[in-house]
Protein backbone atom coordinates (compact mmCIF):
# COMPACT_ATOMS: atom_id res chain seq x y z
CA UNK A 1 0.00 0.00 0.00
CA UNK A 2 1.57 3.13 -0.76
CA UNK A 3 1.73 6.24 1.82
CA UNK A 4 -1.49 8.16 -0.22
CA UNK A 5 -3.54 5.38 -0.66
CA UNK A 6 -2.63 4.86 3.54
CA UNK A 7 -3.56 8.31 4.02
CA UNK A 8 -7.09 7.86 1.92
CA UNK A 9 -7.69 4.31 4.38
CA UNK A 10 -7.32 6.71 7.43
CA UNK A 11 -9.79 9.18 6.35
CA UNK A 12 -11.84 6.64 5.25
CA UNK A 13 -11.53 4.87 8.42
CA UNK A 14 -12.71 8.08 10.36
CA UNK A 15 -15.67 8.48 8.36
CA UNK A 16 -16.35 4.64 8.61
CA UNK A 17 -16.44 5.33 12.73
CA UNK A 18 -19.55 7.73 12.17
CA UNK A 19 -20.92 5.25 9.38
CA UNK A 20 -21.08 2.42 12.18
CA UNK A 21 -22.56 4.73 14.63
CA UNK A 22 -19.57 4.91 16.75
CA UNK A 23 -18.70 8.56 16.75
CA UNK A 24 -20.95 11.55 17.39
CA UNK A 25 -19.84 15.53 17.21
CA UNK A 26 -16.21 15.32 16.63
CA UNK A 27 -15.68 12.61 19.33
CA UNK A 28 -12.95 9.93 18.60
CA UNK A 29 -10.00 9.77 15.89
CA UNK A 30 -8.66 7.11 13.67
CA UNK A 31 -4.99 7.16 12.98
CA UNK A 32 -2.32 4.68 11.17
CA UNK A 33 1.72 4.32 10.78
CA UNK A 34 3.67 3.19 7.58
CA UNK A 35 6.15 1.58 9.41
CA UNK A 36 8.94 1.86 7.02
CA UNK A 37 9.05 5.68 7.80
CA UNK A 38 7.65 5.67 11.36
CA UNK A 39 5.09 8.64 9.87
CA UNK A 40 1.84 8.22 11.36
CA UNK A 41 -1.46 10.11 9.78
CA UNK A 42 -4.28 11.53 12.40
CA UNK A 43 -7.52 12.68 11.42
CA UNK A 44 -7.22 16.59 12.24
CA UNK A 45 -8.71 17.97 15.58
CA UNK A 46 -12.24 19.27 15.64
CA UNK A 47 -12.67 19.28 11.79
CA UNK A 48 -16.36 17.89 11.31
CA UNK A 49 -16.53 14.30 9.71
CA UNK A 50 -19.17 15.34 7.33
CA UNK A 51 -16.23 17.50 5.19
CA UNK A 52 -13.04 15.92 5.85
CA UNK A 53 -11.00 14.78 3.25
CA UNK A 54 -7.92 12.99 3.17
CA UNK A 55 -5.71 16.08 2.36
CA UNK A 56 -7.29 17.44 6.07
CA UNK A 57 -5.29 14.27 7.51
CA UNK A 58 -2.84 15.48 9.57
CA UNK A 59 1.70 13.30 9.24
CA UNK A 60 2.87 13.50 12.21
CA UNK A 61 6.52 11.95 13.04
CA UNK A 62 6.53 8.50 15.55
CA UNK A 63 8.32 10.89 18.28
CA UNK A 64 5.61 13.30 18.37
CA UNK A 65 7.16 16.28 16.39
CA UNK A 66 6.92 18.15 13.11
CA UNK A 67 3.17 17.72 11.85
CA UNK A 68 2.84 18.72 8.19
CA UNK A 69 -0.38 19.82 7.62
CA UNK A 70 -2.37 23.33 8.32
CA UNK A 71 -4.40 21.57 10.55
CA UNK A 72 -3.71 20.76 14.09
CA UNK A 73 -3.77 17.08 14.72
CA UNK A 74 -6.59 15.09 17.00
CA UNK A 75 -6.21 16.10 20.25
CA UNK A 76 -5.59 12.28 21.23
CA UNK A 77 -2.22 12.33 18.73
CA UNK A 78 0.00 11.19 21.86
CA UNK A 79 -2.09 8.43 23.24
CA UNK A 80 -1.44 7.06 19.68
CA UNK A 81 1.79 7.79 19.41
CA UNK A 82 2.74 5.99 22.65
CA UNK A 83 0.68 2.37 21.41
CA UNK A 84 2.75 2.67 18.06
CA UNK A 85 5.94 2.56 20.04
CA UNK A 86 4.68 0.58 23.03
CA UNK A 87 2.91 -2.55 20.31
CA UNK A 88 5.22 -2.71 17.36
CA UNK A 89 2.91 -5.47 15.57
CA UNK A 90 -0.18 -2.62 15.18
CA UNK A 91 -0.33 -0.37 12.09
CA UNK A 92 -3.69 1.59 13.43
CA UNK A 93 -5.65 2.91 15.98
CA UNK A 94 -9.36 3.82 16.44
CA UNK A 95 -11.08 5.84 19.81
CA UNK A 96 -14.47 6.47 20.11
CA UNK A 97 -16.47 7.14 22.89
CA UNK A 98 -19.22 4.50 21.54
CA UNK A 99 -22.36 4.33 24.34
CA UNK A 100 -22.31 0.76 25.41
CA UNK A 101 -18.10 0.39 25.55
CA UNK A 102 -18.16 4.08 27.27
CA UNK A 103 -20.74 3.30 29.90
CA UNK A 104 -18.23 0.51 30.38
CA UNK A 105 -15.53 2.75 30.89
CA UNK A 106 -17.14 5.04 32.81
CA UNK A 107 -18.27 2.53 35.45
CA UNK A 108 -14.86 0.80 35.80
CA UNK A 109 -16.12 -2.42 34.60
CA UNK A 110 -14.23 -4.70 32.50
CA UNK A 111 -15.96 -6.39 30.10
CA UNK A 112 -16.27 -10.73 30.52
CA UNK A 113 -16.24 -12.76 27.63
CA UNK A 114 -19.91 -13.60 28.18
CA UNK A 115 -20.18 -15.53 24.78
CA UNK A 116 -18.85 -16.65 21.96
CA UNK A 117 -19.37 -13.32 19.60
CA UNK A 118 -17.02 -11.83 22.25
CA UNK A 119 -14.79 -14.84 21.75
CA UNK A 120 -14.70 -14.71 18.32
CA UNK A 121 -13.18 -11.39 18.07
CA UNK A 122 -11.25 -10.85 22.10
CA UNK A 123 -9.40 -13.89 23.23
CA UNK A 124 -10.34 -12.70 26.93
CA UNK A 125 -11.76 -9.52 28.82
CA UNK A 126 -11.50 -6.73 27.37
CA UNK A 127 -9.72 -4.66 30.41
CA UNK A 128 -9.92 -1.40 32.18
CA UNK A 129 -7.09 0.98 32.64
CA UNK A 130 -5.82 2.39 35.95
CA UNK A 131 -7.91 5.78 37.26
CA UNK A 132 -4.81 8.72 36.10
CA UNK A 133 -3.38 10.55 39.26
CA UNK A 134 -3.72 13.79 39.38
CA UNK A 135 0.06 14.45 38.57
CA UNK A 136 -0.37 12.75 35.16
CA UNK A 137 -3.30 14.50 34.44
CA UNK A 138 -2.06 17.93 35.03
CA UNK A 139 1.57 17.10 32.91
CA UNK A 140 0.88 14.92 30.72
CA UNK A 141 -2.63 13.87 30.21
CA UNK A 142 -2.71 12.24 26.83
CA UNK A 143 0.53 10.72 26.96
CA UNK A 144 -0.01 8.82 29.89
CA UNK A 145 -3.38 7.97 28.68
CA UNK A 146 -1.35 5.87 26.25
CA UNK A 147 1.52 4.92 29.10
CA UNK A 148 -1.71 3.25 31.28
CA UNK A 149 -3.04 1.46 28.12
CA UNK A 150 0.33 -0.25 28.15
CA UNK A 151 0.52 -0.87 31.65
CA UNK A 152 -2.93 -2.95 31.68
CA UNK A 153 -1.37 -4.88 28.85
CA UNK A 154 1.39 -6.24 30.44
CA UNK A 155 1.71 -9.97 29.53
CA UNK A 156 -1.18 -9.96 26.88
CA UNK A 157 -0.66 -9.94 22.77
CA UNK A 158 -2.23 -6.67 22.17
CA UNK A 159 -3.76 -8.31 18.76
CA UNK A 160 -5.16 -11.36 20.77
CA UNK A 161 -7.30 -8.53 22.99
CA UNK A 162 -7.29 -5.72 20.28
CA UNK A 163 -9.03 -3.39 22.26
CA UNK A 164 -9.33 -1.58 25.79
CA UNK A 165 -11.65 0.44 27.96
CA UNK A 166 -9.79 4.05 29.72
CA UNK A 167 -11.07 4.27 32.63
CA UNK A 168 -13.82 7.39 33.10
CA UNK A 169 -12.94 8.07 29.44
CA UNK A 170 -13.89 5.42 26.65
CA UNK A 171 -12.79 2.58 24.72
CA UNK A 172 -9.35 2.17 22.32
CA UNK A 173 -9.32 -0.57 19.89
CA UNK A 174 -6.48 -1.05 17.10
CA UNK A 175 -5.20 -3.35 14.40
CA UNK A 176 -3.15 -4.29 11.71
CA UNK A 177 -4.88 -1.65 9.19
CA UNK A 178 -7.71 1.17 9.74
CA UNK A 179 -10.11 -1.39 8.45
CA UNK A 180 -9.02 -3.98 10.88
CA UNK A 181 -9.40 -1.19 13.96
CA UNK A 182 -12.70 -0.36 13.12
CA UNK A 183 -14.04 -3.65 12.78
CA UNK A 184 -12.47 -4.11 16.57
CA UNK A 185 -14.00 -0.88 17.43
CA UNK A 186 -17.59 -1.88 16.15
CA UNK A 187 -17.22 -5.74 17.36
CA UNK A 188 -16.46 -3.43 20.72
CA UNK A 189 -19.04 -1.91 20.96
CA UNK A 190 -21.54 -4.48 20.21
CA UNK A 191 -20.08 -6.73 22.70
CA UNK A 192 -20.45 -4.38 25.27
CA UNK A 193 -24.01 -4.09 24.23
CA UNK A 194 -24.90 -7.79 24.82
CA UNK A 195 -22.84 -7.79 27.91
CA UNK A 196 -24.74 -5.12 29.11
CA UNK A 197 -27.87 -6.50 28.23
CA UNK A 198 -26.81 -10.35 29.85
CA UNK A 199 -25.50 -8.76 33.49
CA UNK A 200 -29.23 -7.04 33.44
CA UNK A 201 -30.76 -10.72 33.57
CA UNK A 202 -28.05 -11.86 35.63
CA UNK A 203 -25.58 -10.39 38.14
CA UNK A 204 -23.60 -13.14 38.89
CA UNK A 205 -23.58 -14.30 35.17
CA UNK A 206 -20.08 -16.20 34.35
CA UNK A 207 -18.16 -15.95 31.44
CA UNK A 208 -17.86 -18.70 29.26
CA UNK A 209 -15.44 -21.40 29.82
CA UNK A 210 -11.74 -21.06 28.54
CA UNK A 211 -11.99 -24.08 26.19
CA UNK A 212 -15.07 -22.66 24.66
CA UNK A 213 -13.47 -19.16 24.41
CA UNK A 214 -10.23 -20.84 22.65
CA UNK A 215 -12.17 -22.90 20.53
CA UNK A 216 -13.92 -19.90 19.16
CA UNK A 217 -10.84 -17.60 19.00
CA UNK A 218 -8.88 -19.76 17.39
CA UNK A 219 -11.23 -21.04 14.50
CA UNK A 220 -11.62 -17.86 13.50
CA UNK A 221 -7.96 -16.65 13.47
CA UNK A 222 -7.09 -19.79 11.66
CA UNK A 223 -4.78 -21.46 14.91
CA UNK A 224 -6.72 -24.50 16.42
CA UNK A 225 -5.74 -27.83 15.56
CA UNK A 226 -8.90 -28.65 13.81
CA UNK A 227 -8.97 -25.32 11.70
CA UNK A 228 -10.92 -25.92 8.79
CA UNK A 229 -13.11 -28.63 10.02
CA UNK A 230 -15.59 -26.53 12.02
O1 LIG B 1 -11.40 11.87 23.99
C1 LIG B 1 -11.92 12.76 23.45
C2 LIG B 1 -12.86 13.65 24.19
O2 LIG B 1 -12.99 13.22 25.53
C3 LIG B 1 -11.65 12.90 22.00
O3 LIG B 1 -12.35 11.90 21.32
C4 LIG B 1 -11.81 14.20 21.39
O4 LIG B 1 -13.12 14.73 21.48
C5 LIG B 1 -11.44 14.12 19.93
O5 LIG B 1 -11.00 15.33 19.59
P1 LIG B 1 -10.23 15.60 18.26
O6 LIG B 1 -9.74 14.28 17.71
O7 LIG B 1 -11.24 16.25 17.34
O8 LIG B 1 -9.13 16.52 18.67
Amino acid sequence: MTFADLRDAVCKANIDTVRHGLVKATFGNASAIDRETGRVIIKPSGVPFEVMTPDDMVIADLTGGAYDNRLRPSSDLDTHLVLYRAFPEIGAVVHTHSTFATIFAQARTPIPTFGTTHADYFHGEIRVTRNLTDEEIRDRYVAATGNVIVEAFEGRDPLEVPAILVAGHGPFAWGRTPEEAVLHATILEEVAKMAWHSMMLDRNLPPISQSLMDRHYRRKHGTGATYGQD
